[in-house]
C-alpha cells in the first residue's frame, strides 16, 4: 500500500493538489534528522510509515469509537448539556452556511464540546491505566523501591478522587469550562490524565481532539440522537480500552 502510494505521488502531475491523509502526509514528509553534527532533511522511510500506521490503527480506533459511544450516552443523558452544546454547535457552524468542511479555527471555538469530551473521558476513561517501571532505585511515597518495579496508574481512581474531583459521580463539564475563556482554572487540570504524561504521553492526543470535536459538531447539527432506553445505565467493559458493549441509539435528521 505505502509502495503504491508512493509511485502515484511520484507520478503525480504537478498541478493537482496533493491529499492531505495520513499516508500521504507521511510519505511527503521530510524528518529532520541529525547526521554528524549537521541538520539533513530525509524522507521518512518505508518501514517508518508501517510502524506509524500501525501505531495510529492499534492507538487511535478503540480509543476515539469508544470514547464517542461514551460521548453519546451522557449528552443523551443530560438534556441540559446537550441544549448548551446545541446552541454552541449552531453559534458556530450555521446551518445555513454551505461549507461542509470544519476548518481548525471553527473547531478552537467549540470550548464547551470540548469540555463535555473531557468531562466524559474524566467519567470513563477509555484507557484506564498505564504503567512505568523504575530504572534505578527510588524513593517515593516515603518508600524504596528497588529498579524494575513496576506501577499501575489507575485512572479510574484518580478520575474519581474526591480531592481533586469535587462531587465526583456528577457529570457536570463546566468543570472544564468557563464563559470567560481567559480564566484559567479550567481547559486544562493535570488531574484529568486523559492522554497520559511525560515521555510517553499520547503522541496521538491533538489528532484524537479533532476526531471527537468534529464528529461531535458533525453528528449533533445534522441529527437527532436519542437513547432507545433513557433508563438503561452504561454497558462497558473494561480490560486495556474500556469498550461500550452495547448502546441502542434512535438517530434522525435534524431539521
Ligand atoms: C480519545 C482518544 C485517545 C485516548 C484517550 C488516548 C489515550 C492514551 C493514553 C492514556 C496513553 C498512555 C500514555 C502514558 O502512558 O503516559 C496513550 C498512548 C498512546 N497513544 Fe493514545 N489515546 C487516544 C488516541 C490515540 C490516537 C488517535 C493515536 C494515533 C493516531 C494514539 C496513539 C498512541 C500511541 C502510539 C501510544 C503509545 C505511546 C508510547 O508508549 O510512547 N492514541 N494514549
Amino acid at each position: 500500500m505505502i509502495k503504491k502510494r508512493r509511485r502515484e505521488i511520484e507520478e503525480m502531475s504537478v498541478n493537482v493538489e496533493m491529499k492531505t491523509d495520513m499516508l500521504t502526509s507521511l510519505i511527503t514528509a521530510n524528518t529532520n534528522m541529525k547526521a554528524s553534527n549537521d541538520n539533513v532533511l530525509k524522507p521518512v522511510t518505508d518501514e517508518d510509515i508501517r510502524v506509524n500506521l500501525l501505531d495510529a490503527f492499534l492507538g487511535g480506533t478503540d480509543t476515539t469509537s469508544n470514547l464517542f459511544c461514551f460521548i453519546t450516552y451522557y449528552i443523551c443523558k443530560h438534556p441540559h448539556v446537550k441544549r448548551k452544546m446545541l446552541s454552541e454547535i449552531d453559534y458556530n457552524l450555521p446551518k445555513s452556511s454551505d461549507k461542509f468542511y470544519i476548518s481548525y479555527n471553527d473547531l478552537k471555538k467549540l470550548k464547551y464540546c470540548e469540555a463535555i469530551i473531557k468531562e466524559v473521558h474524566r467519567m470513563v476513561p477509555v484507557i484506564p491505566f498505564s504503567i512505568r517501571t523504575t530504572t534505578k532505585e527510588i524513593e517515593i511515597a516515603g518508600y524504596k523501591w528497588p529498579s524494575g518495579t513496576h506501577f499501575l496508574l489507575n485512572f479510574f481512581a484518580v478520575h474519581g478522587h474526591s480531592e481533586f474531583w469535587p462531587d465526583t459521580e456528577v457529570f457536570n463539564p463546566d468543570r472544564f469550562y468557563s464563559d470567560d475563556q481567559d480564566d484559567k482554572r479550567f481547559g486544562n487540570k493535570p488531574t484529568l490524565m486523559m492522554f497520559g504524561g511525560g515521555l510517553h504521553i499520547c503522541p496521538g492526543r491533538k489528532l484524537a481532539m479533532v476526531e471527537l470535536l468534529v464528529l461531535t459538531a458533525l453528528v449533533y447539527k445534522n441529527y437527532n440522537v436519542e437513547l432507545v432506553n433513557p433508563h438503561e445505565s452504561l454497558k462497558i467493559i473494561s480490560l486495556i480500552t474500556t469498550n461500550c458493549k452495547e448502546l441502542k441509539i434512535r438517530i434522525s435528521p435534524r431539521t
